[in-house]
C-alpha cells in the first residue's frame, strides 16, 4: 500500500499504474473513497465495495476545514493515522492520500464550488457554508484522482445528494455510489464523533435509531401513519429522552429533499422518502436517518 502527502506523487503513481495497464489494453477503473479519517467498520464498508468495483481503491483521509463552521470541532476532530493506516491495508487499499491543509488549500480558497437548493434545509440550514467546503474539496480531489466511481455512505444522505447533483451538474466523470448506513449492534449509527460521547450519553444516543427503525418497520408493515404523524412520534420519543437536544428532524423526498406533505400516506409515497434528524447529545451534534422505498426499489442519487 502506497502513502501519497502530496497530490503530484499520488498523480504521478496513478498516471503509471494508468500506462501500465494501458500496456496490456487495459483500462483500470479507480475506486474513491473520500473521509476525515479516524476509521471505523462504516468507512471499512465503503472500501469493500470499491475494492469489488474497482482495480485501484484509493482512499483519502483529510479533515477538510473548511467545510467546519467557527464553532465547530474542527480542532479537537479524532485523528490517529497509525490505526487508519492498519485498516486501510486490511482492506487491501492500494494508494492512501492523507494531504496537509497547506497541500489542499496553499493559497486562501478564492475558488468554492457551491450547490444551490439542496444545500438549504437539513444540515445545511443549522451548519451555513458546510456544503461549499463539502463539494469545493470533493471537487478537488475528484479532479485530482479522476475516479471511476466515488463512494458516500448514506449517513450523511444529503452530502451524499449534494455530490451527486454537482457531479451531474460539473459533468464531472465519474459514478456517484451511495452505500448503506453500518451500525452497531445496539443500532448506533458508526460515526467517528461517538467517541466524543460518555457512557450516559451514548446510551442515550440509542433513542435515534430506535425510533426511526420503528417507524420504518410499522412502514414496511403496511401501517397507514402519515408523515405529519411521523414527524410528531418521532419528536415526542426524542424529547422523552433527557440528554437529547433537537436539532432537526425533517422528513424529505429522496434525493431532491422537497418536503413530503404531512397528509401523505408515507407506504404510498411515490418517491423514496428520507426520515432524518441531527440531535445533540451535549456538545455532540449526531445524525441518523431512515430511507423508505417501496419493495424492491434501488436507491438513486
Ligand atoms: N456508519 C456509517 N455507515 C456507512 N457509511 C458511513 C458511516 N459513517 C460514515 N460513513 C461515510 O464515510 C464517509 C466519510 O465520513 P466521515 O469520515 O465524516 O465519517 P463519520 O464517521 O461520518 O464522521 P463524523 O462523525 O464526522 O460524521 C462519508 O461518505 C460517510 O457518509
Ligand atoms: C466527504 C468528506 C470526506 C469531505 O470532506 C466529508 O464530508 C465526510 O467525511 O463525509
Ligand atoms: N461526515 C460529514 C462530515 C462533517 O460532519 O463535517
Amino acid at each position: 500500500m502506497k502513502v501519497f502527502r502530496e497530490i503530484r506523487e499520488l498523480k504521478e503513481y496513478l498516471k503509471i499504474e494508468r500506462i501500465k495497464a494501458a500496456k496490456d489494453r487495459k483500462f483500470p477503473k479507480t475506486g474513491l473513497v473520500p473521509t476525515m479519517g479516524f476509521l471505523h467498520e462504516g468507512h471499512a464498508s465503503l472500501l469493500q465495495r470499491a475494492r469489488q468495483d474497482n482495480e485501484i481503491v484509493v482512499l483519502s483521509i483529510f479533515v477538510n476545514p473548511i467545510q467546519f463552521g467557527p464553532n465547530e470541532d474542527f480542532d479537537r476532530y479524532p485523528r490517529d493515522e497509525d490505526k487508519d493506516l492498519a485498516l486501510a491495508e486490511r482492506e487491501g487499499v492500494d494508494a492512501v492520500f492523507l494531504p496537509s491543509v497547506e497541500e489542499m488549500y496553499p493559497h486562501p480558497t478564492a475558488t468554492k464550488i457551491k450547490v444551490e437548493g439542496l444545500t438549504e434545509r437539513l444540515c445545511g440550514a443549522s451548519r451555513p457554508g458546510h456544503f461549499d467546503g463539502v463539494t469545493t474539496v470533493v471537487g478537488k480531489l475528484l479532479h485530482i484522482v479522476q475516479p471511476t466511481n466515488a463512494y458516500f455512505g448514506q449517513k450523511d444522505a444529503q452530502q451524499a445528494a449534494v455530490i451527486a447533483q454537482m457531479v451531474q451538474d460539473l459533468n464531472f466523470d465519474v459514478e456517484i455510489i451511495p452505500c448503506p448506513i453500518i451500525r452497531e449492534s445496539d443500532g448506533v449509527a458508526l460515526s467517528s464523533r461517538n467517541v466524543y460521547l460518555s457512557a450516559e450519553q451514548r446510551e442515550a444516543a440509542k433513542v435515534l435509531s430506535r425510533s426511526l427503525q420503528k417507524l420504518q418497520s410499522g412502514v414496511e408493515a403496511g401501517e397507514s401513519i402519515t408523515a405529519g404523524e411521523a414527524l410528531k412520534a418521532l419528536t415526542e420519543a426524542i424529547q422523552a429522552e433527557p440528554q437529547a437536544v433537537i436539532d432537526y428532524v425533517e422528513i424529505v423526498h429522496y434525493p431532491r429533499l422537497n418536503p413530503v406533505e404531512e397528509s401523505t400516506i408515507l407506504k404510498d409515497a411515490e418517491e423514496p422518502v428520507l426520515v432524518a434528524l441531527a440531535v445533540k447529545f451535549g456538545t455532540t451534534r449526531l445524525i441518523d436517518n431512515v430511507i423508505l422505498m417501496k419493495k424492491g426499489e434501488a436507491l438513486h442519487v
